[in-house]
């Protein structure tokens, strides 16, 4: 399959080194003209925290470039699947520019991010693009311009965006989910747990509840996830956090289930030892995706007629952390 992924980063790194070994044309679209002269003359390559062997993939078993040239690129020779595997930040203030001269363009596309508002907004920017997100719990970690570490094996879950637009011709649903399934074919060929969700939107909320509950708090402490659960001061914040969260959920008629406080606990046990990607960024002084996680839960809020001031509040003091002194 050819498969275009956009964003060399941790996730984008994994998914190309993987993909590429089980034998699909991949082209990677990177920030940097320096990471594609080092991809292209070191490759890739992805290692494992258990004894599984690295996986190595020389230079000239894939096309690496810079973003700029993806357009043109596209236009001439489209791929079967765009990957998206920016930060929510390039994708809303900077990928436009690259993917805007696709307007006109039936393609296919998938983005991996966490939080909320991007499906939406690539939606306004490409109308006749099948837009599909993935919710997963895979755990990737770039170490330098070429190498990631796969730091914990998870489940991928694919669904077509807007969930609603399932109901539109039956030629072309038969279309997209031919299309879907070859995309998770791919990725289980390439060694990932991938399914297909007919309720990826249900999955989008269930995961950001968990980010927007750990992601600030370990951020803000600087403490890995498991560290959240240490003390009563610190699950009493998170248990605030949640309640304040569900309320904007049974708002909005949002789905969530029972247990979503202990899924949240048992999230903070099994990546203990993780530092989670907002605490990543904030020690990496980068933009941090609060905006689009509880960023997102206070404009629910907001369009409910709720005050939710904790989120508001975390909101700040995080967008605080990394804004640029005037
Ligand atoms: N890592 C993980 O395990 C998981 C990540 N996610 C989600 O996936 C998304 C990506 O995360 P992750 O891979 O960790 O993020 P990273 O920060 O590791 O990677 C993002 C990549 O995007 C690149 N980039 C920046 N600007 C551009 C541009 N204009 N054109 C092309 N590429 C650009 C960055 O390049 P440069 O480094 O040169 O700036 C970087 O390589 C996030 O939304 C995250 O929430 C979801 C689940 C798990
Ligand atoms: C689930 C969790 C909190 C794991 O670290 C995560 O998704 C993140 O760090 O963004």
């Amino acid at each position: 399959m050819k498969i275009d992924i956009i964003g060399a980063g941790s996730l984008g790194l994994l998914l190309a080194g993987k993909l590429i070994h089980a034998g699909n044309e991949v082209r990677l679209w990177c920030r940097s003209v320096e990471q594609c002269r080092e991809l292209s003359n070191s490759g890739l390559s992805v290692s494992f925290e258990d004894d599984q062997a690295e996986i190595e993939i020389s230079g000239d078993q894939f096309v690496s470039a810079p973003v700029r040239e993806f357009p043109a690129t596209y236009l001439r020779e489209p791929s079967e699947w765009i990957v998206i595997t920016v930060k929510q930040d390039i994708l809303h203030h900077v990928l436009p520019e690259f993917l805007s001269p696709l307007r006109q363009q039936q393609t296919y596309i998938v983005c991996f991010q966490n939080g909320l508002g991007h499906m939406e907004m690539l939606q306004e920017l490409l109308p006749y693009a099948d837009l599909y997100a993935v919710v997963t719990t895979e755990a990737a970690k770039r170490k330098t311009l070429t190498k990631v570490i796969h730091a914990g094996k998870g489940e991928s879950w694919l669904g077509k965006w807007p969930v609603e637009k399932q109901m539109v011709g039956e030629h072309h649903k038969e279309q997209d989910e031919i299309q879907a399934i070859s995309l998770l074919g791919a990725l289980s060929l390439a060694g990932f747990t991938a399914l297909l969700s007919k309720e990826v939107d249900t999955m989008i909320y269930r995961k950001l509840l968990i980010n927007a509950v750990i992601n600030p708090l370990t951020a803000i402490w600087r403490i890995p996830n498991g560290g959240l659960l240490v003390s009563e001061q610190r699950m009493q914040l998170m248990r605030e956090l949640y309640a304040e969260a569900i309320s904007v959920y049974e708002a909005c008629g949002i789905v969530h289930e029972d247990n979503a406080w202990d899924n949240i606990l048992a999230v903070c046990q099994s990546t203990a030892g993780n530092t989670s990607s907002m605490l990543a960024d904030v020690l990496a002084s980068r933009a941090t995706e609060i905006r689009w996680i509880n960023g997102s839960l206070v404009e629910m809020a907001e369009r409910s007629g709720m005050a939710v001031p904790l989120h508001r509040w975390i909101c700040q003091l995080i967008e605080g952390m990394s804004a640029e002194e005037r």
